[in-house]
């Protein structure tokens, strides 16, 4: 076997979702990362043992073994993150949507013409969700062209993969004077910005753009058709908030007549690089626009039991083969962990399933068969985040990129246990969903680049 291609191989035990709500455990598996970062092969000891791979690769130095307390899981994928609001996480989660938006995050968002201090912020988040096994990340920046160009250089720079937008909101009717700008400078800045990104030194595709519409009620008509144009003409990502809330679903309502879905489809801003965060308030028509074109929606949990007043479908836009990951929604949530993502996407179905009422009789209180489970959360984290952005990631396959976590249980003083004799793979991966925390995430590769080394124990 010509082994010339291979940069290097890891040896140990993997868990991946090649199909929705259900995993597969590789024991002993060797995976094998080739000089563009992508995997080379994932195979099975029956596939190697007699080929000499492994012994191959450990004598030229380019094997890595996972000791048993160790497990490798694809890479996390956060759909949805507002990189300046990093500062602002934990605040204010008391209050609805539009006073926080109002008290804290505009405010917030308005510093970061102060370039030193983007510098600073963004550092300091693409370290912290690279060090908690985010490997791909959908960035919300600021309204500001240069900031979000640190943004984007940041992300390049500590290797994330990165999809990056320029906010814009132009609508003086809702967004506040300091925080605003013309319909004009909005999209020269995100033709610029598209521009100066594809452009980055040493840019290979890590990082992308995106047109960064904030939501219906921060843009006029003109801007978002103006950006629709642009998104169509330049085949650009794009982001947005989608009926994420009662008051977002009427103001859309009022104003135009139509759903979000319905503005965004019309002003050219759906299609199959879309994502579209929340989507709460979705009509069945809308679902139908979104499976058609083939957009993304990211679900945020946490975020939605703060500001959407009411469940997210999750259970149904899987049913129906919707492509749908997860988000953060930094700082509309308490952590960048994307598998505490995963768990507040099973308590949050599981609620919406039993109801909330006390004085509702059990089977009048929620609403049945909607739950979704902890495999299909990571699933959602994973393959459907890549599925979801239309990228080869998310899976241990061979030719997608080498984009991925060990999450180690030896590490001290945590809550992830593993009791020998008493945990199967289905419980070892339900617990790693559910318990880990940062610092059981000891080393991290994102496109076979490693970005994260703890050298913990084990
Ligand atoms: O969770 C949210 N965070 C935001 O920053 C935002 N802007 C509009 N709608 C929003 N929702």
């Amino acid at each position: 076997m010509d082994h010339s291609e291979i940069v290097f191989g890891i040896l140990g035990n993997a868990f991946h979702c090649p199909v929705m709500g259900e995993f597969e455990y590789l024991e002993n598996a060797l995976i094998t990362v080739d000089t563009a970062g992508r995997i080379q092969a994932v195979l099975r000891p029956e596939e190697y043992q007699s080929s000499g791979i492994v012994q191959a690769l450990e004598g030229q130095g380019r094997l890595q073994r996972l000791t048993a307390s160790q497990y490798l899981i694809p890479g996390l994928i956060d759909l949805h993150n507002h990189a300046p609001q990093w500062p602002q996480m934990g605040k204010g989660l008391d209050l609805p949507l539009y006073d926080w938006l109002s008290n804290y995050t505009f405010p917030l968002e308005a510093k970061y013409q102060d370039l030193e201090f983007a510098r600073q912020v963004y550092g300091d988040l693409v370290q912290s969700t690279l060090s908690s096994g985010t490997t791909s990340a959908v960035y919300f920046s600021s309204l500001h062209l240069e900031p979000s160009l640190v943004l984007a250089e940041t992300c390049l720079d500590k290797g994330q993969r990165a999809f990056v937008g320029k906010v814009c909101m132009d609508d003086p009717d809702q967004c506040p004077d300091y925080y605003r700008q013309s319909a004009q400078q909005s999209l020269y800045e995100t033709e610029t910005f598209n521009h100066a990104v594809a452009g980055m030194k040493g840019n290979q595709g890590l990082v992308s753009s995106v047109v960064t519409p904030r939501f219906i009620p921060s843009c006029t008509e003109g801007l978002l058709k103006e950006l629709g144009q642009f998104a169509t003409a330049n085949d650009c990502y794009v982001q947005t908030h989608c009926s994420e809330s009662d008051w977002a679903r009427d103001y859309s309502q009022q104003k135009y007549g139509e759903t979000d879905i319905s503005v965004y489809e019309r002003t050219g801003l759906l299609g199959r690089k879309t994502l579209l965060a929340h989507s709460i308030f979705l009509t069945n028509q809308d679902i139908l626009i979104i499976k058609d074109r083939g957009a993304g929606i990211a679900h945020c949990p946490l975020s939605n039991m703060c500001f959407a007043n009411a469940a997210m479908t999750t259970r149904e836009l899987l049913d129906q083969g919707v492509h749908c990951g997860l988000g953060s929604d930094v700082a509309a949530s308490v952590t960048p962990s994307m598998l505490r993502s995963c768990f507040d996407a099973v308590t949050h179905s599981r609620v919406r399933e039993e109801g909330t009422s006390t004085h509702r009789p059990a089977g009048e209180r929620g609403e049945s068969n909607t739950r979704i489970s902890l495999v299909e959360s990571f699933w959602m984290a994973t393959a459907g985040g890549g599925q979801s952005l239309d990228q080869n990631i998310g899976l241990f396959k061979a030719g997608f990129g080498f984009d991925a976590v060990v999450v180690d249980a030896a590490v001290p003083d945590c809550d992830l246990t593993i009791w020998p004799g008493m945990d199967s793979p289905a419980d070892i991966l339900e617990k790693i969903i559910s318990t880990t925390s940062r610092h059981n995430v000891t080393r991290v590769w994102v496109q076979g680049r490693q970005v994260i080394d703890k050298k913990t124990a084990g």
